[in-house]
């Protein structure tokens, strides 16, 4: 399990991680979502000992990174992709990782074989796609077979193959039953990977609840209807005080479930063509809440986030 309580880091005049208080269990895939500059990485690298924080602690199964007596065998993590000897090949690489933190050189190929790197191992990890890449790192942070991992946004550039590969490998490593903490700006991939939601913004926690919880709290649930006797069950819900707007043959209905308004509809002897309840996407949610701590809006921010949400609504 990772805590943290209080966590804050200020550079200079940049307060970059304000007070968090969170914490990630076993056996779950946990998103660290927030919009770019919330204080992802910052919050990473303190996890990791890499940052000192200015105030405040983060433990990860009840310790600082700095008092774990093995930390490789505690603690895995893909922060950058892009750091290895271009001239090594990947197994060289995972080698030279494994002996200087005293690994046994037999979980080489073992990891490897894990992340499907096997038929490349002694190819220059300088040649390799970002994919490829991205894999070799994985299999750095699994070499001593920690119960704890975290990657830093591991689908940035990844071709569909790539991000359903990585999705399905976060999934596999939750189930054995380990700690998986991923951060990600990518709405619409966390929606489909973490089961459990860390969000913040402008260093701050906005939310911690699972995905499911997140979407139901932040967005206002809605109930479609179409009737033939429009007029009468409209009359009817607006002496009922809930909210209702036009949309396009039918009414959106706010403040009553749908079973309320078939009911109410029975009442009054109106027939439905259609009662469906309207599902808020985690964008929706996600914009609501964070809204006023994203750093710049821009267009294309606001194009990107409305072609996630069809993704989600399309299930693609
Ligand atoms: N070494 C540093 N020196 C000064 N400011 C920094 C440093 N590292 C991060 N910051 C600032 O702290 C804030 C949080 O940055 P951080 O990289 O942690 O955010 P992030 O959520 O990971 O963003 P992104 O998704 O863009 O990577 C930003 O305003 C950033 O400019």
């Amino acid at each position: 399990m990772i805590e943290a309580v209080g966590l804050t880091k200020r550079y200079g005049k940049t307060l970059a991680v304000d007070d968090l208080s969170f914490n990630v269990q076993s056996g779950r895939v946990t998103g660290f979502l927030g919009p770019n500059g919330a204080g992802k990485s910052t919050t990473m690298r303190m996890v990791l000992g890499l940052d000192n924080p200015t105030g405040g602690s983060v433990t990860i199964d009840g310790r600082r990174y700095r008092e774990l007596h093995d930390p490789l065998r505690t603690v895995g993590a893909l922060l950058d992709a892009k750091w290895v000897h271009p001239n090594r090949s990947a197994r060289a690489h995972l080698r030279w990782l494994a002996k200087s933190n005293k690994l046994p050189d037999s979980r080489v190929d073992e990891v490897l074989e894990l992340v499907g790197l096997t038929s490349v191992a002694n190819k220059r990890a300088g040649g390799f796609s970002l994919g490829m890449s991205q894999r070799l790192g994985i299999a750095a942070a699994l070499l001593g077979d920690p119960q704890v991992l975290l990657f830093d946004e591991p689908v940035n550039g990844l071709d569909p193959e790539g991000i359903v590969w990585i999705r399905k490998f976060m999934h596999r490593l939750a189930d054995e039953g380990r700690t998986v903490f991923v951060s990600s700006h990518l709405l619409s991939e966390m929606a489909l990977t973490a089961q459990e939601l860390i969000v913040i913004g402008r260093g701050k926690l906005i939310a911690q609840c699972s995905t499911e919880e997140f979407v139901a709290q932040a967005t206002e649930s809605t109930v479609k209807v179409r009737s033939p006797q429009l007029p009468v069950l409209r009359n009817a819900l607006l002496h009922a005080g809930v909210r209702i707007s036009d949309e396009g043959e039918g009414l959106v209905v706010s403040g009553m479930d749908s079973a309320e308004i078939g009911e109410l509809a029975a009442q009054h002897g109106a027939t439905l063509h259609e009662l469906s309840p309207q599902r808020g996407s985690l964008e929706e949610a996600f914009m609501q809440l964070t809204g006023e701590s994203v750093e710049y809006h821009t267009d294309l921010e606001q194009t990107a986030v409305a072609e996630a949400a069809e993704l989600i609504s399309t299930g693609k």
